[in-house]
């Protein structure tokens, strides 16, 4: 566990660990050294010369001080290894999530990378404060004391050394008996956690369909802690065995060597006043041994968080190109491209060419792979066969951050952090002059909500914009997108149907952002797809149909089944709205 933990900290932070890992050995000997003077002392004080302890006592009083610097020394250095752990494993953490291909990042995982920077790190910081002075100690301390032992007497240090590998055996049974367990438990807890948070998710949609009240909606929150009872019970039932057989055989070994040291006695090959004080050696060294018995739970959680982290940090990054190459314009082309999600294929055989400056609507069927077409082109993941080129160049021969800076992506799911608009504007390029962020706003039509707000531009939006209609929140993406001013834009359109206000200003936001870019659509709006250069109709991950509309609609192929739908399904929404 203590090289997993050098592993995860990463060699340049494993020093301050080392550093207190000496530290709690020389104390753990020292401790041990310690208790082992307790004989002399003893036999000294029951001996018949009672004035000869005094230079054992010097002694003791000598090991017990150096024991306490080795201690404060480890205390200290135990304090500077949680606080630089935490740092260099937070900045671990964010310099791997920082190389991941933005695909990693789905909504699950990203939970779970909440969980791992809070939980997890505090579980593994946690090892230098509570777990590893319990180890060394258990270990190093009576591995000290019948060592020590053999000085005094080789007959009951023989004896002591012999019950070890029957306490390693036990303690081992005992540790095996409750891992599954304990495993169930933990896992039952996540499971009852998340339930929580989507019992809480699902109120509104409760509410509505008017199923309220205390029992509504809880059945799988009943399961889940239903289960998590049942788990936590057995690790109880599980579990109590190895511990009492743990603690039964540590009694044990205190008894071999008692009964031993009293047949030895009784046979006087080995004075009272030496049996004593061996036998109060023997109790110190059960002692920190039946300590570890309650250590093994919290054990396993600390391994298991640094499971999680080093898992984390052995995901492969994005890879980049030795010798990157600048691409030549700005147009984007894709030669047969494949691509699967963990071997379930979406693109089987994808050509398409938008040239610099033109528009290319994607349309067709949900699930049909639109949005999978316009991720490949950042790279939120790698084609598996074929090639997605920019200006002429592979994608993965060009330098990520050369990539990125030439396009805007304006998705639907627009994430905007706890900070001001301007703060999140700025995002599109931090450079930004104040006065350059306020034009953009303007332009996007993101000052007209500035002005309903509180506190203007000194608001916050809360947490994900939380503070924002969905088509604000779109206007402030569009205003990162336009200070961005890349020359490529990937623009999914809004699926949920905006206010006429909102609608309009956005459409009016998107005319500024979109004007001579290569742009790709994602499109659900008629106007904009019979506005495109040319118009990619996507089925089952394949181009079923291309060309411009007016071609595609005397095709009259899927396409214009496709648009005759969508005008009537306009009809009927637009006769709604006057209803
Ligand atoms: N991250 C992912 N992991 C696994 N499967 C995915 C992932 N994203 C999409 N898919 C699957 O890939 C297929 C294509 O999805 P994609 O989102 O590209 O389609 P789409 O045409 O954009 O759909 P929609 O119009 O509904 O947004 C779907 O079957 C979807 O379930």
């Amino acid at each position: 566990m203590i090289r997993q933990l050098l592993k995860v900290v990463g060699p340049e932070h494993g020093r301050p660990v080392r550093r207190m890992l000496a530290a709690l050995a020389v104390g753990a000997v020292l401790q041990g050294i310690a208790f082992a003077l307790l004989v002399p002392v003893l036999q000294a004080l029951f001996g018949s010369d009672p004035d000869s302890v005094w230079p054992w006592i010097w002694v003791l009083l000598g090991v017990s001080f150096l024991y306490c610097v080795a201690y404060y020394d480890s205390l200290r250095t135990g304090f500077q290894a949680g606080a630089t752990l935490s740092r260099s494993l937070h900045h671990r953490i964010g310099d791997q999530v920082a190389t991941l291909p933005l695909g990693w990042f789905a909504p699950e995982r990203v939970g779970q990378l909440g969980q791992l920077a809070t939980k997890s790190v505090m579980d593994i910081m946690g090892v230098p404060a509570h777990l590893l002075r319990p180890l060394v100690t258990s270990y190093l301390t009576p591995a000290t004391v019948v060592a020590l032992m053999y000085v005094f007497d080789w007959r009951l240090a023989l004896a002591a050394t012999l019950t070890v590998p029957v306490i390693v055996l036990v303690y081992r049974w005992s540790a095996g008996l409750t891992r599954k367990a304990d495993e169930a438990r933990t896992a039952a807890h996540a499971v009852t956690g998340g339930r929580v948070v989507e019992f809480a998710q699902l109120q509104p949609v409760l509410r509505v369909f008017g199923r309220s009240g205390p029992s509504a909606g809880t059945r799988g929150l009943d399961d889940a802690l239903h289960t998590q009872y049942e788990t936590s019970r057995r690790v109880l039932v599980t579990g109590v065995p190895g511990l009492i057989s743990f603690a039964l055989v540590v009694q044990a070994a205190f008894s071999v060597i008692l009964v031993s040291g009293t047949y030895l006695a009784l046979d006087g090959s080995l004075d009272v006043a030496k049996l004593l004080a061996i036998l109060v050696l023997a109790a110190r060294f059960t002692e920190p041994i039946a300590e570890t018995a309650v250590l093994g739970s919290t054990l396993r959680t600390a391994r298991s968080a640094l499971d999680r982290v080093s898992a984390l940090l052995e995901e492969p990054a994005l890879p980049r190109p030795d010798d990157p190459r600048v691409p030549d314009g700005n147009g984007v082309e894709f030669e047969n491209v494949a691509f699967s999600y963990d071997g379930t294929p979406v693109l089987c055989g994808v050509s398409l060419t938008m040239s610099e400056g033109t528009m290319t609507a994607l349309v067709g069927p949900s699930g049909s792979g639109k949005t999978t077409v316009s991720k490949l082109i950042p790279r939120f993941w790698d084609v598996d066969a074929g090639v997605v080129r920019v200006g002429g160049v592979d994608v993965r021969d060009i330098d990520p951050e050369v990539l990125m800076s030439r396009i805007s992506v304006v998705f639907q799911d627009v994430y905007l952090f706890e900070g001001t608009i301007l703060d999140n504007i700025r995002v599109g390029r931090p450079t930004a002059s104040d006065a350059e962020v306020r034009e953009v706003a303007r332009l996007a039509r993101v000052e007209e909500i500035v002005h309903r707000l509180p506190d203007g531009w000194d608001t916050k939006v809360g947490e994900g914009g939380a503070l924002l209609s969905g088509g604000e929140r779109q206007r402030v993406s569009i205003a990162r997108a336009i200070l961005k001013d890349a020359p490529i834009v990937l623009l999914d359109e809004a699926t949920a149907s905006l206010d006429p206000e909102n609608e309009q200003a956005v459409q009016e936001a998107l005319s500024v952002l979109t004007a001579g870019r290569t742009l790709l659509v994602i499109a659900h709006r008629l106007q904009t797809v019979a506005a495109a250069d040319q118009i990619l109709l996507l089925d089952e991950g394949k181009i079923a149909e291309h060309g411009t509309h007016d071609q595609l609609v005397a095709a009259d192929g899927r396409y214009a089944a496709f648009w005759t739908e969508r005008n009537r399904a306009k009809r009927w929404s637009l006769a709604g709205r006057h209803s």
